[in-house]
Parts: C-alpha cells; sequence; structure tokens
C-alpha cells in the first residue's frame, strides 16, 4: 500500500514538471514580445545612461522614456519581470517589495557601442509586422515547400519586400551590422586564414561592413571586391580599397586569390549552394581558398543553448527566406565542398554560433 502510494506520488511530481515544461513554451511567445516591447520604449538606454547601469524601477524608467508622463509603470514591471528570468534584466528586491532593474550581461548586447552597433536592430528587424503575419503559417512550408510562408503572407517575398521600403533597408543594415561586427572581432582575433591574400571577393557582402574589417586587420589584401545584389550595393558605404559590385553569385563570381561568403549559404537550397561553389571554384587560382562562416548544426539534437539557438534560426529561414534553405551540419558543408572540387576541408569553431569552414582547391 506505502509502496503504491509513493509510486503514484512521484508519478504525479513527474506529470507535474511535464505539465510546467509544456506551459512554459505555450506561454514563450511573451518573451520575444515584451522584449520588442521594451526595444520600442527604449528601455535598455533608459538604465544604461552612457554606462551608469543603475538600477531603476519602473516607474524611474518611465519618468526616463516618457518624460511628459503617462505610461502604466506596474504592467512596465510585468514585462520587466519576465525578461528578468531570461536573463535580460538583473533585479533588486528591498525590503519594502521594490523591485529595480538593471541590465545583465545579456541585456548589455541591446546598447549600441562606439560605433552604434547592438544586437537591438536584429531583435527588431526579426519581429517587424510582415515577419509575424509570416509566423502564423510555419506548417505551409510542411505542407507546400514550393512558396516560403513570408510570401503566403505577404504576397512577395521578403528580399522583394524590404528593398522596396528604405526604412527597412536601414534597419536590415543595422542589424546585420549589429551581428556580424562582434563575431568579426572575435573571429579576426582567432583566425588568420587571411594571410598572403592581396585580392578578396566577399561573397554576399552585403554593406560591405566585414570586407573593411578584415582589410583592416590584414593590409596583405591590397583589393577587395564587395559583392551583393545590385540593389543593396546601391546604397552601401565607401570604404579604402573596395570596390562594391553588383550581381549574382548564382550566376557568377568575381575572381580573387580568396573568396570570403559569411551567413549566405543558408538562404540556398543543396543545388544552389553547388552552383555557387562551382562558380567560387571556376573564380579561384589554383589553391585558391573559399573561407566560408555559416551557422553549423550539431549531428545530435540536444537541449542545450547553443542548439536551440541554431534551430531556432534554421525554422526562421524555412518560414522567411527559403522553405529548402536550412542551417546545415558539418558535414553536410563537407559533401556540398567534396561534390564541387573542392576536397581540402577544415572547420574551425571559433565562435558559438558561426563556424568558419575553409574549403580549398
Ligand atoms: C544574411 S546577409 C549577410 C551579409 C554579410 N555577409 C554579413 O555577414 O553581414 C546575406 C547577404 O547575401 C546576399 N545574397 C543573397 N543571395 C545572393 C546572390 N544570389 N548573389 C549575391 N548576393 C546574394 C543578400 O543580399 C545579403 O546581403
Amino acid at each position: 500500500m506505502e509502496h503504491g502510494k509513493f509510486v503514484v506520488s512521484s508519478m504525479v511530481k513527474a506529470q507535474s514538471k511535464e505539465r510546467l515544461a509544456i506551459l512554459e513554451v505555450a506561454h514563450m511567445m511573451s518573451v520575444p514580445m515584451s522584449l520588442v516591447a521594451v526595444l520600442n520604449m527604449k528601455v535598455p538606454d533608459a538604465i544604461w545612461q552612457g554606462g551608469n547601469n543603475t538600477p531603476l524601477s519602473a516607474s524611474e524608467i518611465l519618468a526616463v522614456v516618457r518624460p511628459n508622463g503617462g505610461g502604466d509603470a506596474e504592467n512596465l514591471q510585468r514585462i520587466l519581470r519576465l525578461l528578468t528570468t531570461y536573463d535580460i534584466f538583473d533585479e533588486q528586491l528591498n525590503s519594502k517589495g521594490e523591485r529595480k532593474y538593471s541590465l545583465s550581461d545579456v541585456g548589455k548586447t541591446l546598447i549600441a557601442d562606439a560605433d552604434g552597433l547592438s544586437y537591438a536592430a536584429y531583435v527588431l528587424q526579426h519581429h517587424q509586422e510582415a515577419l509575424m503575419r509570416a509566423w502564423a503559417l510555419v506548417g505551409e512550408a510542411v505542407e507546400d515547400p514550393t512558396v516560403e510562408p513570408f510570401e503566403k503572407a505577404n504576397g512577395e517575398s521578403a528580399v522583394a519586400y524590404y528593398i522596396k521600403r528604405a526604412d527597412v533597408m536601414s534597419l536590415i543594415y543595422s542589424s546585420l551590422a549589429g551581428m556580424s561586427v562582434p563575431f568579426m572581432r572575435e573571429m579576426l582575433e582567432n583566425y588568420d586564414g587571411f594571410q598572403g591574400v592581396e585580392t578578396l571577393a566577399d561573397v554576399g557582402g552585403n554593406s560591405g561592413v566585414c570586407l573593411n574589417m578584415i582589410m583592416n586587420k590584414y593590409p596583405n589584401i591590397r583589393k577587395g571586391i564587395n559583392y551583393d545584389f545590385p540593389a543593396m550595393v546601391s546604397s552601401a558605404p565607401e570604404f579604402p580599397d573596395i570596390t562594391h559590385i553588383g550581381g549574382d553569385a548564382l550566376q557568377s563570381v568575381p575572381a580573387g586569390d580568396a573568396i570570403f561568403m559569411k551567413w549566405i549559404f543558408l538562404a540556398w537550397t543543396d543545388e544552389e549552394c553547388k552552383k555557387t561553389l562551382q562558380n567560387c571554384y571556376k573564380a579561384l587560382p589554383v589553391d585558391g581558398k573559399l573561407i566560408v562562416c555559416e551557422p553549423v548544426l550539431p549531428e545530435l539534437t540536444d537541449e542545450s543553448q547553443r542548439t536551440r539557438a541554431l534551430l531556432g534560426g534554421d525554422i526562421f529561414i524555412m518560414t522567411m527566406y527559403r522553405t529548402k534553405g536550412k542551417h546545415r551540419t558539418e558535414e553536410q558543408f563537407k559533401q556540398l565542398g567534396a561534390s564541387t572540387g573542392f576536397f581540402r576541408f577544415r572547420a574551425f569553431y571559433i565562435d558559438p554560433y558561426l563556424a568558419v569552414l575553409e574549403f580549398q582547391k
């Protein structure tokens, strides 16, 4: 009898843990939408105040972001409490029950650095209205992968939608640079594969900001070619020794001693990856090197933050850009390279999100 009771109560405990886990997932949408709300209200900047990061109550934050009054402090506090559980804010609770919030180390990624860059634009870009319409249609990528959920929701592809809107394009530039620049700093500290290169082409280089960083670190690169769709390079900023060239990597890529491609294969099908790899092979000299930076999925599906971040990004790609574009494993990249003549392949895990993959002829 006692034994039976024990079995029943441990089963109930196990089930309540599972019910709690499913409730956390069911309420997950509250997290990114609350983050978007605080970013739109400029709450992180109000707390940061040039580096002070002094803990503030919700009403003190409102006094900064709404200097003419207004806003519901209790509701703001509810949002701050939730985001504290996801380590965006640190909370101090005093003996009178008052709560104050400062930015955690994760929250600090939302504050603009000396170059005006942060992850805030990345978060905001991912939750624009047009993208939110597409999220309701994720399952469509399974039912009918011929048209992207974004296109089903908005009547045109994400890129066609973006390039018509100057405000969206500027958010995209900030979002890409905000994500790319910290990675590039880390990569350039730890990877020396650009030594000896004189002409470097960045295929899918967008604004050219990554190529400019590489060339600042490696003066041996005397000529840089930033290659992207004409609409992307037409408003790109000028950088010393960098020529912007508009084109389509699926048709051809510019020649160089080495080619750099960051964060672009994920939007292509396997066939398109092969086509571009063949174009790179043709554009590179004997022993030429293609240096790729991409999210690389682990083989095993575990519950780590890294795997979750990578698989979350994979579903984003499937929903917004290409149903058959995808995040790939190291082995999948290696096979794609071998199928196009790049028999030498090395992977460097310098950063937890983007790996550096070297394909050599
Ligand atoms: C996610 S962004 C990455 C930009 C940049 N490499 C970085 O890491 O910040 C992908 C870029 O690839 C470009 N792109 C996509 N397909 C392309 C193609 N077929 N030819 C040239 N550029 C392309 C896009 O316009 C975009 O600028």
